[in-house]
């Protein structure tokens, strides 16, 4: 990321934006085209190559942003594999990041999986040896009291920031602990897709990578990391690193959301829990994840036409994503009518143990208010795993199956065949990322179904046909919620980010799908991610306004989400004179 230095009140900066959005610089020469916000490339005109010191330092050509796109766009597809893609689109992002946003946006379907979900897993592995710029602030539990030494020397002022992404990197997508590099990687992935989705400029975000160690040992022994060597701090030094890093980050931007990332099972909820009430703050994995969930499980509520009251729905990994679906399909049963403890009983949640049973004593926290009663399951057989998936299938008859295990394959033929000879429409999701950690296959559920399953993955899916009908897979991936949501807390100004805007979220991109064809998908496609994003903030400003939560007055709120919407489009640059 590049600092926001573009105050037109900070005579220092390298460069600020003036009323009529065009930028004055007091660089010059090289130093302009290093700055990636700034630079253009050979798109400077002949005029701002004189300004700026220019003069010979470019080919001679003018090309305009398009023209740009074009050979860019060449050369990405000139890399022979998507981590090299991958490579190749950060080290752009690094140089000019109007033409890396415009090249997201003109070809977000094909770019997203490379930026985003499944190659930023490749590159979070291989993070300490593609390892070329920094990008955010990496902040070491070893030295507390330099968070605010980095956040200053972003040199940015209170009110530059709008949003902040940080991970400790401990459960990466469904990969586990990444250390350093799953930090940063992940954090700079959601931002790209923060702005590619919803226009959240660039400028005004920070990417924090938070390095409590890692107790991932091949990390720990390869020469190359470049993260803390040192097994994860957990416990009191954990916490008051946490509440540091908040304390500073919101003092320092006061207006800033606070946007938590793969954090692992043991703190994802609990530090949610503890700053939730107050500050401007969301997990992604458990709200983001429920809302996107929830709004695809509203479509194939339509399909199928048994109501969300009538569901039963059994939850496969009963952590940080499984259980934050679970609590947002509860609350979307209350809402059609069941009392709390009916809705709750609707749910059953299997985890490493079995089918999670109220007198385990290895129960988490979070988990607790899910587990079965132990007289339910009396006579039920108990594997080497307690009462596994396949048997709680077979006697549930689920309506629903979520899978946020990171278990590939685990839903087996057998297993999908039983659910499937239970009920007409089976609502299969098995959304955990990347690729080699998906529960099932879509052309396989699709095949096991005799195409009357209804599927959503966390990972892009192509299109598949069976039996003359062509299936188009949703992608329940929280990259379809969070930018909007982001954007609507930005538009809005919110104080807080609250359940009812999760609640408006997931409904508003449910109202976004026509299900009534054959294959439909059950969400918007990607290709609409920016329709999609503006969308949900519409409905989350609004919802922040209704829940008195917003600090600004929403006059026109369709306008005024579309005006905050940054743009990937070059700007004038002119010299500051001297
Ligand atoms: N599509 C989306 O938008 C999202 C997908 N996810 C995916 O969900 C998965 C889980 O992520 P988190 O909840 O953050 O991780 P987590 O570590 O909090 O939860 C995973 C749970 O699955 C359990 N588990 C592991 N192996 C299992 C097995 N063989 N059988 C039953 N349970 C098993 C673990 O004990 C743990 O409780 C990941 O693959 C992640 O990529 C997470 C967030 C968003
Ligand atoms: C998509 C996402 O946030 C995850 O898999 O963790
Ligand atoms: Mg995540």
């Amino acid at each position: 990321m590049s600092p926001g230095k573009r105050k037109p009140d900070l005579p220092s900066l390298m460069f600020a934006e003036q009323p009529d959005g065009s930028y004055v610089t007091s660089l010059r020469g090289l130093a302009v085209l290093r700055e990636p916000l700034l630079n253009k490339g050979t798109a400077f005109s002949s005029q701002e190559r004189a300004e700026l010191g220019l003069e010979g330092l470019l080919p001679p050509v003018v090309e305009t942003l398009e023209e740009q796109v074009r050979r860019v766009y060449v050369q990405v597809r000139a890399q022979s594999t998507n981590l090299l893609k991958n490579v190749y689109l950060e080290a752009l992002r690094d140089r000019n990041e109007v033409l890396y946003y415009r090249l997201l946006s003109d070809h977000l379907r094909e770019m997203l999986p490379i930026v985003y979900d499944p190659t930023v897993a490749e590159a979070i592995r291989t993070y300490s040896y593609q390892y070329r710029r920094p990008r955010g602030v990496y902040l070491s539990i070893d030295d507390p009291g330099g968070i605010e030494r980095a956040f200053k020397n972003l040199e940015l002022s209170p009110d530059d920031v709008d949003l902040i992404v940080a991970s400790d990197a401990e459960q990466i997508l469904g990969i586990g602990d990444w250390g350093v590099g799953g930090g940063a990687g992940i954090a700079a992935g959601k931002l790209a897709v923060y702005t590619a989705a919803a226009g959240i400029d660039p400028a005004r975000v920070i990417p924090v990578a938070l390095d409590v160690g890692t107790d991932n040992e091949a990390l720990l022994n390869d020469i190359a990391y470049v993260g803390n060597r040192h097994s994860r701090v957990r416990g009191r030094r954990y916490d008051d690193f946490i509440d540091a890093y908040v304390t500073t980050a919101t003092r320092m931007f006061p207006g800033a959301l606070l946007h938590w990332e793969d954090f692992g099972p043991s703190n994802a909820r609990r530090i949610l829990e503890k700053y939730t009430g107050r500050i401007c703050t969301f997990n992604d994995d458990m709200q983001g994840t429920g809302a996107i969930v929830l709004a695809a499980m509203l479509s194939a509520v339509r399909v199928s036409g048994t109501p969300m009251r009538d569901q039963r729905i059994v939850i496969f990994g009963a952590g940080t994503a499984g259980i934050g679906n679970a609590d947002q399909l509860r609350d979307a049963m209350i809402r059609d009518g069941l009392d709390h403890d009916t809705a709750t009983r609707r749910i059953w949640p299997i985890d490493k143990q079995g089918l999670l049973i109220d007198d385990m004593t290895d129960l988490r926290d979070f988990q607790r208010p899910y587990a079965r009663p132990r007289d339910e399951v009396t006579g039920w057989p108990r594997g080497e795993r307690g009462i596994s998936l396949a048997e709680v299938v077979d006697r549930v008859k689920p309506t629903m199956l979520l899978g946020t295990s990171t278990a590939h394959g685990a839903f087996t033929e057998k297993i999908v065949r039983t659910m499937a000879a239970g009920v007409e429409r089976p609502i299969i999701f098995p959304i955990s990322n990347p690729t080699e950690r998906i529960e099932a296959m879509p052309a396989d559920l699709i095949r096991w179904t005799e195409g009357r399953a209804l599927i959503a993955t966390g990972i892009p899916v192509e299109p598949i046909t069976y039996d003359g009908v062509t299936y188009a897979i949703a992608q329940a991936n929280n990259a379809l919620l969070y930018p909007g949501l982001g954007l609507g807390v930005v538009v809005s100004r919110a104080r807080r980010v609250s359940p009812g805007m999760f609640q408006a979220a997931a409904e508003a991109v449910g109202g976004l799908v026509d299900v009534s064809a054959a294959g439909a998908s059950l969400l918007p496609q990607v290709d609409n991610l920016r329709e999609v994003s503006a969308t949900v903030a519409v409905a989350v400003a609004n919802r922040a306004a209704e829940e008195h939560l917003a600090r600004t007055t929403l006059r026109d709120t369709i306008q005024q989400v579309q005006d905050a919407m940054w743009q990937p489009k070059y700007r004038p640059v002119h010299g500051n004179g001297r």
